[in-house]
């Protein structure tokens, strides 16, 4: 059998994690893995973050929920976080990036409230979600990918299909 890597794009919410995800998994073939939606289905949550107005994973039962299709590979995981999940389900980790003004409004036309745009924009501008990723993961598999428009979205789904191909000749 053909053996796959499994793909995290993460990166702050609004950055365009799922578009790039999706995207990328119709033309692979890969599985498209939103971690958000899987906790929402099956409620794996621990209680309520006030301050960030969304509920706190619990991420032991999320990485458990996961783990059979991880083991398998071929998955393309989108979440907001990374540093929970056992290190080697990853080959390569993307980072996506946006500028705070394109970020800001994003967030906004997502009917997001001020606090919740201020946060999140705040936890782009520290680059939080790129500082987690390296130290979570060796850095030579964290990528950051500029994620402003249109154009950006096609070279990163060419950029990360050239290494898909190197890694599927390299390990297959
Ligand atoms: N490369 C891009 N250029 C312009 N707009 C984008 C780009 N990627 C995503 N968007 C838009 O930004 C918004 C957030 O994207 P989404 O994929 O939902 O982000 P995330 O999954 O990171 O929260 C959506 O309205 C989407 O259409």
């Amino acid at each position: 059998m053909v053996k796959r890597p499994n793909i995290l794009i993460t990166g702050t919410p609004g950055v365009g994690k799922s578009t790039l995800a999706k995207e990328l998994a119709s033309i692979t073939g890969f599985t498209y893995l939103c971690v958000g939606d899987l906790a929402k289905e099956e409620q794996l949550y621990d209680g309520f973050d006030e301050e960030l107005d969304c509920p706190i994973l619990d991420e032991d039962q999320v990485v458990d929920e996961m783990e059979e299709k991880m083991a398998e590979g071929g998955v393309i995981a989108d979440y907001h976080g990374c540093d929970f999940f056992p290190e080697r389900w990853f080959q390569i980790i993307f980072v996506l990036r946006t500028d705070n003004t394109l970020l800001f409004n994003r967030l906004e036309q997502r009917g997001y409230s001020d606090r919740k745009v201020e946060e999140n924009v705040q936890c782009e501008i520290f680059q939080t979600i790129y500082e987690e990723a390296m130290e979570s993961y060796r850095a030579e598999i964290v990528h950051q990918l500029p994620s402003n428009n249109p154009d950006d979205l096609e070279r990163n789904l060419l950029q990360i299909q050239a290494w898909l191909q190197k890694w599927l000749l390299d390990n297959n």
